[in-house]
């Protein structure tokens, strides 16, 4: 069901950022080296990828130090750095000097990031740390749910960048009727243009996939999109080059019409 804007129009470009923490968690499951995420992101890159993003969570289940320090040194595109709001990430994060960083919830049962931040609630510990990174020159952004409370606190707080968790529209689309999905998509919709007006850069992302990534990146203020886990789960089956190809074709031709 089409739930974007004019297919006609024409907006400015929507990066996509390949997420390649799930290689981690596959080289993990059983120690050693293979398949390594660095290669994973040159591979990502080659195939049109605008950027990398890798999140270090605080109990190491899939990206680690040497792997963060080692897409630094060894991609040629932006890295965003996926970070909690603590003392020990602020400090990689500062060491690391990624282009971008993500400050993320983190829960160390959660299976997956399962929300947004809450930067109303806790603003003071994190404008604290939005300063410090800004200062160092990194470009933050606040991975928040797509609600009004939380965008108006981000922009509040000066981060300059919002990032929509589209895991409620993963799931609506995945299970639900064609309302609840509508609703899921005019929520962030409405957020993106909420935060776009109030000039902050807006990205999205998490459970993005080819059947409901369309709809998403035609929403006019996107900027850049974020995709892991379909993207390595797909190719295990089509390989990173065509998947990655493929979700850039979707996003593009969201971005112009050509596709809805
Ligand atoms: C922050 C986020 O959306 C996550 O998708 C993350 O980047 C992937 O790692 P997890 O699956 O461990 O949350
Ligand atoms: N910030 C979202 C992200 O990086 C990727 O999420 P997912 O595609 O792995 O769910």
């Amino acid at each position: 069901m089409p739930q974007g804007p004019n297919p006609a129009a024409e907006f400015p470009p929507c990066r996509l950022g390949v997420n390649i923490d799930h290689v981690a968690t596959i080289r993990n499951a059983r120690g050693g080296d293979e398949p390594d995420p660095v290669r994973a992101a040159q591979l990502a890159i080659a195939a049109g990828a605008d950027g990398i993003t890798a999140h270090l969570r605080e109990d190491r289940r899939h990206i680690r130090d040497d792997d963060v320090a080692r897409l630094k040194a060894e991609i040629d595109r932006p890295l965003n750095f996926e970070m909690a709001a603590t003392e020990e990430m602020l400090r990689i994060c500062l060491a690391t000097a990624p282009h971008a960083a993500c400050l993320v919830p983190e829960k160390r049962e959660e299976r997956t990031t399962e929300g947004g931040l809450d930067v109303a609630g806790a603003s003071s510990v994190l404008e604290k740390v939005v300063g410090e990174l800004g200062n160092a020159g990194i470009r933050v952004s606040l991975f928040i749910d797509p609600d009004p409370v939380q965008v108006e606190a981000a922009h509040r707080i000066g981060a300059p960048v919002i990032e929509l968790h589209t895991g409620d529209y993963h799931h609506a689309a995945l299970s639900t009727t064609p309302v609840k999905i509508q609703a899921a998509w005019n929520a962030i919709n409405k957020a993106a243009t909420q935060a776009h007006e109030l000039g902050l850069e807006v990205h999205a992302g998490h459970g993005l996939n080819f059947t409901n990534v369309s709809n998403i990146a035609s929403i006019p203020a996107m900027r850049e999109l974020n995709i892991g886990h379909f993207l390595i789960s797909e190719s295990v089956f089509v390989g990173l080059d065509v998947a990655v190809r493929e979700m850039k074709r979707l996003i593009s031709d969201a971005r112009t019409g050509r596709l809805v």
